[in-house]
């Protein structure tokens, strides 16, 4: 069986490494790309990277377009993506990359983004408990945010053996890419190279109910989220420090062992080994590590994964693999790229 894809936002971030996976997925075939005021160019003039498709002229982002696929990857900026999913029929697998239909509460959308909720649909994080039932034969996929990605796996397998307090401390170094390639002052070259910069502190970031969201979900009640991202100068990777006070004694790593030991891309390093975002490069992969502070009696789980691959287009892939029932890791590896 081949799937014809169409990917609306081509020339973006998220977009591109879309693309990028689908270039190397068996099953595909790369139809209609799209984008916003780069409509009408080369796609090659954008993604230099993507070789094969560098002749492909971009189109502009309509259903028109989009239409006759039997499935859609949104990657564009909040608040279109819905509008453009509103326009596509129901038989048509829609992947949203963006934000606008990750959250299950009207309210926590209307505060944290400021708009009128679009709705919730299945979200693409397979690993999370009964996470892949809801995916399989879904016609929409709520993508994840990257940092909930990252710091919704380090810290489930403790959630569900309520292993830890209600009250976790995540802090997530990000390269810039997450940002997306459109202009922002604090993202010029000379503000980010050489410096590293906390942003969105105090609970004020808009991952943060995402992350209450999934993690609540697994422990049957509400868990508090203390979040704080930090921006260093690296195109790509995530790493999260993610850490609570144990209330239940337990073995911590045997728990996180058998929480991961069938996932192909979620990896618990051996104990002498601490993940680096250098590892995860281009790849799907999560690796974690788990340790206890005992003079503090905390968990602290070290977790690192690509921002745009596992934390976006990865994910985005793998949850159309589990939807349309083809090999979950078909176009996905979780072999990165070093140096
Ligand atoms: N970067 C990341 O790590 C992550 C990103 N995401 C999500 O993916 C989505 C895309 O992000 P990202 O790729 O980083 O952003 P970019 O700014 O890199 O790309 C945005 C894309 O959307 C297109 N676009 C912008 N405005 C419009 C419009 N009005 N109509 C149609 N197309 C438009 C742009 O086209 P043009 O080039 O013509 O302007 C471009 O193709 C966002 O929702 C983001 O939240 C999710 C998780 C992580
Ligand atoms: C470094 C950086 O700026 N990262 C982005 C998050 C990227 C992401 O996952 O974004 P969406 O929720 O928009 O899909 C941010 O903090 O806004």
């Amino acid at each position: 069986m081949t799937v014809r894809v169409a990917v609306a936002g081509a020339s973006g971030y998220a977009g591109g490494e879309v693309l990028r996976l689908l270039l190397g997925h068996p099953g595909v075939e790369i139809g209609a790309l799209t984008a916003g005021g780069n409509a009408g160019a080369r796609l090659g003039q954008l993604q230099p990277h993507l070789l094969p498709l560098g002749d492909r002229v971009l189109a502009e982002t309509s259903a028109e377009t989009l239409a006759n696929h039997d499935v859609v990857f949104l990657a564009l900026p909040h608040g279109r993506s819905a509008e453009v999913a509103a326009q596509l029929g129901p038989d048509t697998l829609v992947i949203d990359c963006g934000a606008d239909h990750r959250l299950t509460e009207a309210g926590d959308w209307e505060r944290w983004y400021g708009s009128p909720h679009a709705g919730h649909w299945p979200y693409g994080l397979p690993e999370l408990p009964n996470g892949r039932e809801k995916l399989k034969g879904t016609k929409r996929v709520a993508v994840p945010g990257c940092y909930p990605t990252v710091s919704s796996l380090a810290l489930a397998p403790a959630v569900e053996h309520g292993l830890i307090a209600d009250e976790v401390v995540v802090v997530a170094v990000s390269g810039t890419s997450g940002a997306g390639k459109s202009l922002k002052t604090n993202l010029l070259g000379s503000e980010v190279m050489g410096s590293l910069s906390a942003y969105g502190v105090g609970g004020t970031h808009r991952h943060t109910p995402e992350i209450i969201q999934n993690l609540s979900a697994i422990a049957g009640r509400r868990v508090s989220v203390s979040f704080t991202p930090v921006l260093a100068p690296l195109p790509r990777g995530i790493l999260a420090t993610c850490s609570a006070s144990i209330v239940k004694p337990g073995n911590v790593r045997e728990i996180y062992e058998h929480a991961y030991a069938n996932e192909p891309f979620v990896h618990l390093l051996p104990e002498d080994q601490w993940p680096t975002t250098a590892a995860v490069l281009g790849s799907n992969a999560v690796q974690l590590q788990v340790t206890v502070d005992e003079d503090l009696q905390r968990l602290i789980v070290v977790a690192a994964i690509d921002n745009l691959t596992k934390g976006t287009a990865g994910a985005a892939v793998q949850s159309m693999n589990i939807a349309l029932g083809l090999p979950e890791t078909a176009g996905l590896s979780s072999v990165g790229v070093a140096p």
